[in-house]
């Protein structure tokens, strides 16, 4: 498997055409997401409002386009890194700390620390039928000087104007991704805002509105696959999960140099673009902010949120899992349905 990283070719859109009519198509519609110049001013209507938008021309990461394969594996230092394998190229998130409650859990991802050139000497001798690998470490102090001078000259004074500008809270990390040709994140949401740098290949973004909760069934609060949704995108089971048939989303490829605002609590299916190499991304995880004040009706996100505290309170009061299904159903059942 090529190691190498695609620059977008001179004739941008070219890249982004062509892709287009590559993507696999999915059971359900998507519009398209804005793609902005920085400058333009529907980006700030965008941002308030928390819709996803590409921003163009930000050079938030500029000084890390040459983030390929071969300079991070000589200049990431030889801590291990996170890498998760897979047989297959879906890469569901699972919470470790939940795992001891669900001792009969089936995971099809596991999760391995190894060196950089660990990982790149698997991705340069995968053949077809062998582990699939996806890198996914938060950069930290352990990286060589060449990658903090790097670190320290993205457009920090751009991304900071936004964190006041949108009164979010703390920068939590930025994870640096990097992906074999053709890996997918499943469908899930973050309780943080996000800005999405794309620096290498090309990956598909499926967006859908918190309001989408109730068509894509997340796991409960405390299962391991907590805010993953339940949903099998390539064959979703309708008897299950009937209301995934309402479904409808945004759809965004981002190339080198994109930024994708991905606001809080928005559900996202990430795909690296399949044919079309390892994918390089680093992504800056944001708290949200605290709101001054209550406005009503509730935003759908607000609402998510409530649920979660329920879901919480109900688990920890009962303090068995297991009773939970029961005693929401016994609240809810021929009572408000
Ligand atoms: C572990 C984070 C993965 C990432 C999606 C992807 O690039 O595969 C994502 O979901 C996010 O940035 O929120
Ligand atoms: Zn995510």
């Amino acid at each position: 498997m090529a190691t190498s990283v695609e620059r977008s070719p001179e004739s941008g859109e070219d890249a982004y055409s062509t892709i287009r009519g590559e993507l696999k198509q999915y059971s359900f519609q998507t519009e398209p997401v804005p793609r902005l110049h920085h400058l333009d001013p529907r980006v700030e209507a965008l941002m308030r409002a928390e819709k996803p938008v590409v921003i163009t021309d930000t050079n938030l990461v500029k000084s890390a386009f040459h983030w390929d394969a071969d300079y991070l594996s000589s200049n990431i230092g030889s801590a291990k890194q996170t890498v998760y394998s897979s047989y297959k190229n879906k890469f569901l998130y699972y919470d470790d700390k939940k795992l001891p409650q669900f001792p009969d859990l089936q995971l099809a991802t596991k999760h391995e620390e190894m060196t950089f050139k660990e990982f790149t000497e698997k991705v340069k001798n995968h053949k077809k039928g062998d582990k699939i690998y996806y890198l996914q470490q938060a950069l930290n102090d352990s990286v060589g000087k060449s990658l903090v001078l790097d670190f320290i000259k993205f457009n920090w004074s751009w991304a900071t104007e936004q964190q006041k500008k949108y009164k979010w809270g703390a920068l939590t990390s930025n994870l640096l991704l990097v992906g074999m040709d053709g890996v997918i994140t499943p469908a899930h949401y973050d309780e943080q805002q996000n800005f999405f740098a794309q620096i290498g290949g090309f990956k598909r973004f499926l967006l859908f509105d918190p309001s989408m909760f109730e068509c894509l069934y997340p796991y409960p609060v405390y299962h391991p696959h907590d805010r993953q949704s339940q949903v099998d995108f390539d064959n979703p089971d309708h008897e299950r999960f009937p209301n995934f048939r309402n479904l409808y989303g945004q759809e965004a490829i981002v190339g080198p140099g994109d930024v994708l605002y991905l606001p809080i609590y928005w559900w996202h299916q990430v795909e690296s673009v399949p044919n079309h190499g390892m994918t390089v991304s680093v992504n800056f995880w944001y708290k949200s902010g605290t709101e001054e004040k209550i406005v009503y009706p509730l935003k759908p996100q607000q609402k998510v949120a409530m649920m979660r505290n329920i879901e919480k309170m109900v688990t920890s009061a009962i303090n068995n899992h297991e009773e939970v299904p029961h005693l929401l159903k016994t609240m809810v059942l021929g009572r408000y349905t």
